[in-house]
């Protein structure tokens, strides 16, 4: 089997740091690895198979020798940089915003559109974690009976706001339980500890935001519907790590809660816990505590949307996933493996 000098832009941050622990539980076939990040880090060292690898300072002309690039830093750096590696002659899987709308640049979920990759031209993006997580289980729903139109609400945790914002939030509960002030926030518009903040991203498209725009434009692109109708509402929640979505279907064809379940419970990237009388709420349906660190989208309870005149034609469903792994670290290791398969 060959194998590939893969560099990582961004190698400290939340999305990085999981990079390197996928790209080991997946025996990616790494010849070389070479880990990018700002001045601030350059020179320091992380382990990846017992091995010190020393972080170099990111550069235009950092990216020569490597054969794919993973992209885990912010949007102005992928723009900035992220070029240069394609340049350099590296296939780049980038999980920022950057590139995702560009026409030239595949928005992969492998589950999904996974032979989107055939058509790169050098970029191949990762789409947004609360995207993925929900498009997932709503993919074989698809298949089976065609979406129209989805009701999205999503609880996302801090770590969606990298390594800042899980501290952010753990500072706050640490200051709580003290008695002591609370500190100024910064990741957020607000303090998280004890609150939900209903704005993700900036106010983009009549009053909504930019997060919730990203899932009917990516998920369109994603799906190839480019008439999908969504409408979504980002939350802020305080919880360390992996999103939860409330999701309404709404159908073009029939398909009954029971249908849904099994074409569900044999769906690629799902797992269905949705036990009404388990004893234990941990099995009765999806938790974010339960889902963190671990790569399905658990999916749980199933209902039929009774806000739907046509009794067949709607569902609504609870989903959970840890969205720096699947919403973004396993995502882009998968679409690497896609690459050299
Ligand atoms: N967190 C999440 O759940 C998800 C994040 N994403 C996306 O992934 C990307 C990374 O996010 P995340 O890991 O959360 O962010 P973090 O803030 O945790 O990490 C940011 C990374 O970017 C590096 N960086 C910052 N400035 C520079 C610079 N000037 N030159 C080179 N590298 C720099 C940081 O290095 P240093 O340590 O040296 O500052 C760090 O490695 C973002 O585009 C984000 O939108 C996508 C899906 C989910
Ligand atoms: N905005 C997401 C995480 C993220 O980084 O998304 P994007 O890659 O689309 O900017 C969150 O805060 O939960």
């Amino acid at each position: 089997m060959s194998s590939y000098n893969v560099g990582i832009l961004g190698a400290t941050g939340a999305v990085g740091q999981q990079m390197l622990e996928c790209l080991q539980e997946r025996d990616f076939p790494v010849a070389g690895l070479r880990l990018f990040a700002s001045a601030r880090s350059a020179g320091k060292t992380i382990e990846f198979k017992g091995e010190k690898v020393v972080i170099e300072e990111a550069t235009p002309q950092c990216f020569k020798g490597c054969d794919i690039v993973l992209g885990a830093a912010g949007d102005g750096i992928a723009k900035e940089l992220l070029p240069h590696a394609v340049e350099a002659g590296a296939t780049v899987i980038d999980n920022s915003h950057a590139f995702r709308m560009d026409e030239d640049v595949p928005l992969v979920v492998p589950e999904i559109n996974g032979e989107d990759v055939k058509w790169n031209k050098g970029i191949i993006a990762n789409p947004n974690c609360a995207t993925i997580i929900g498009l997932v289980p709503t993919w074989p729903l698809h298949q089976a009976a065609g979406v129209q139109r989805m009701i999205v609400s999503t609880y996302q945790a801090a770590s969606g706001a990298g390594v800042p914002g899980m501290r952010e939030l753990e500072a706050q509960i640490a200051a709580m339980g003290k008695g002591e002030p609370m500190p100024e926030p910064s990741s957020f518009a607000a303090q998280l500890a004890s609150n939900l903040i209903p704005q993700i991203g900036g106010f983009k498209y009549e009053g909504f935001t930019s997060e919730e725009m990203k899932f009917q434009n990516e998920g369109r692109k994603i799906m190839h519907l480019p008439e999908l109708r969504v409408n979504c509402t980002c939350v802020r929640v305080p919880v360390l790590r992996s999103h939860s979505e409330s999701i309404t279907l709404e159908f073009e064809r029939d398909i009954t809660l029971e249908q849904a379940r099994e074409v569900l419970a044999s769906a690629p990237g799902v797992k269905l816990v949705d036990d009404r009388d388990a004893a234990d709420a941990h099995d009765r349906f999806p938790m974010p505590i339960d889902t963190s660190d671990q790569d399905l989208i658990w999916v749980g309870r199933m209902r039929r949307d009774i806000s739907n005149p046509n009794e067949s034609r709607g569902i609504t469903f609870w989903c959970c996933g840890d969205q720096i792994r699947k919403g973004a670290a396993t995502n882009a290791v998968q679409i690497a493996q896609l690459l050299v398969k």
